[in-house]
Order: C-alpha cells, then structure tokens, then sequence
C-alpha cells in the first residue's frame, strides 16, 4: 500500500473564526500518525476537509494524490470515523453495516469480517441505539474497515473505551499501520499515542507546531534533567559546587539530593568522580509525550483556565 494523505496549506475560515491557517503535513503509509493539539487547534476541520466534508478557503488536501471527492470508491481508498454517533439506532449493527457495504458496491460478506475484526461478532444482531460509546466506537471502526482501505483516519477513537477497549485500539492501530496503510490518529490522550504513535503533528490555532517523531519530539523536550543522591550532607558542600562548575544549573533538593539541568548523565557522572564526592544514585529523567505537548501547546491554547 502505498497511499498517503497530503494535507497543503489549508485556509478555512467560520465567520470571524480562522479555524486552518496554513494547516500542511503528510501522513505517509506503514505508520501511525498522531494528530494532536488543544480544543479548537483545527483537527476534525481539518480531517473534514480531507474528506470533502466542508471546504477549504484555500490550499490542498490529497489522498493517494487525488482530491476526496474524485475517488471512485471511497470506502476502498479511505476508511475514518469522525463521529461514532451518526447512526440510526433502531437499525442492528449488521444492519448497519449492511446498509454501508451496499451502498458503496462491497459484498455483503464483508460486513461478518469486519465485526469479527472489531471483536463485535457476538452482538452483530443488536439494535445499535443500545450500545455503549466505546461499542459504538468499534462499530464505526468496523464501517471504517468495510472497503480494506489503504487509508485511516479516526477522530478520537479512545473516547468512551474501557482499558480494555483502549488496549484493543492500541494493539488494532499498530496493526493497520504494520499492513501498510497510512494511519491518522487525533487524541487527547498523549500517553496512548506515546505508545503507538510513530510520529505526530502536533497544532494549535489552525497550523502546526511541530511535525516530528515522538523519540525526537521527546529527546528536544527531555531537556537533561538529571536527579543525584549523594553520600549524606554532601549535596549542598560539594555537588552541587562541583556540578556548577562543569556548567549545570543545579537545585538542592534535600540533604542528600540534587536536580540537574543542562548537563548529560554521563557528564554528571565525571564531574562528581572528578571531585571525588561520592553518589549512590544518577537518573537521566525521560520526558513524556504529554509533557512535550504541554510545553510546545503552551502558547497556542484557545481557553486557558486563570486562577483566581
Ligand atoms: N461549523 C462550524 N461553524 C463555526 N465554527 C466552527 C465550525 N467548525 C469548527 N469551528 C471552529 O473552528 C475552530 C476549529 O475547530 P475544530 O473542531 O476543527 O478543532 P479541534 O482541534 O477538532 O477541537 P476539539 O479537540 O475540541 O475537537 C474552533 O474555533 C471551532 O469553534
């Protein structure tokens, strides 16, 4: 498979609100691409316009190189779930799928091969007005899924999943991703996407902020923040004018612990010997993903909670 999603200086514009500004990445096959940013940063506009849902003041948005609309099946090129809600509840899954599968020219076979793959085969003869958010999540995944597409794009699949159903999403995500497809995921849950995630866009006020892969993004925000524990008493004596003094900001943290800034492990490691203070414990801290989103999201964040 090798279809990609192109998304080029997307402009769109709701009365007074500019909602894209520039939006422009792409979502190349055979990984997972988070999509992530505050509320109102411009994602489900964005993945809207993608699929000829609304349209774009200006710019481009391609998949397999063509427009949405000029796909001859849709379904067959792309599969996305923007809203698990839209679906007539008196109708069953089946049905519901069913309905899809015929619509778009697919077998009707397909409908019993999706819902197995979507772990909903038990209840595939329940009325869907009755299902859970997070069966309703795997249903719209399954209409998703009806045309085996090369590309996916999911506007928060996590919402409404048990840990259990969270935990089938992670596994199902990296699996489309490994047979190739090119996959889209926005989420507000950054400590999901740290798990599967390959890469992510991450955007704020309708443009992106950083377009990077998560061991890079985490390596720039990881920042060498370094915790030591000295023999006791000698933090404050003698590390900490020893980690000073090979360039470290450092902060005491007790009488036997440091935090270090702007200093590598190992560098913290030949500073302390060099003195001869001695030390039980030096850890580098790993960032999260959750942490670099809140540092790179910083600025962009539309309503911002003021302590009073
Ligand atoms: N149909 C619409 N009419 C008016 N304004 C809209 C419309 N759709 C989106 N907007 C506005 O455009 C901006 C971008 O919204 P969008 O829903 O794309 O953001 P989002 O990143 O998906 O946010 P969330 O995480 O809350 O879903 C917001 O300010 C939103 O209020």
């Amino acid at each position: 498979m090798t279809d990609s999603i192109i998304v080029d200086g997307l402009r769109k514009r709701f009365g007074s609100t500019l909602a894209l500004d520039g939006m422009s990445f792409t979502v190349p096959p055979g990984r997972v691409t988070g999509f992530v940013g505050p509320n109102g940063a411009g994602k489900s506009t964005t993945m809207r316009v993608v699929l000829g849902l609304d349209r774009a003041d200006a710019g481009t948005a391609l998949i397999g190189n063509r427009p949405y609309r000029t796909l001859d099946r849709p379904l067959c090129t792309v599969g996305s779930l923007l809203d698990a809600g839209a679906l007539q509840p008196s109708r069953t899954a089946r049905n519901h799928l069913l309905w899809l599968a015929h619509s778009q020219g697919l077998p009707a076979r397909r409908t019993d091969e999706v819902l197995d793959l979507v772990g909903l085969a038990s209840v595939a003869r329940t009325r869907a007005g009755g299902f859970s958010l997070g069966m309703r999540q795997r249903l719209g995944i399954a209409a998703a899924m009806l045309g085996d597409p090369s590309v996916v794009m999911l506007d928060e699949p996590f919402n409404g999943m048990d840990p259990e159903g969270i935990i089938w999403m992670r596994g199902f995500l990296r699996s489309l991703a490994a047979s190739g497809r090119a996959v889209l995921v926005s989420s507000h849950l950054m400590g999901e996407l740290q798990g599967i995630a390959d890469h992510v866009v991450v955007v704020g006020r309708g443009r992106v902020i950083a377009d990077a892969a998560v061991a890079d993004l985490l390596a720039s925000v990881a920042g060498g923040r370094v915790t030591v524990r000295t023999a006791e008493g000698r933090a404050v004596a003698e590390a900490a004018p020893a980690l000073r003094d090979a360039g470290a900001h450092v902060t005491v943290t007790g009488n036997d612990t440091l935090l270090v800034a702007g200093l590598p492990a190992e560098r913290v490691v030949n500073a302390l010997n060099r003195a001869g203070v001695p030390f039980s414990e030096v850890s580098a801290h790993r960032a999260t993903l959750e942490e670099a989103y809140l540092e790179l999201t910083r600025d962009a964040v539309e309503y911002q909670g003021v302590p009073r």
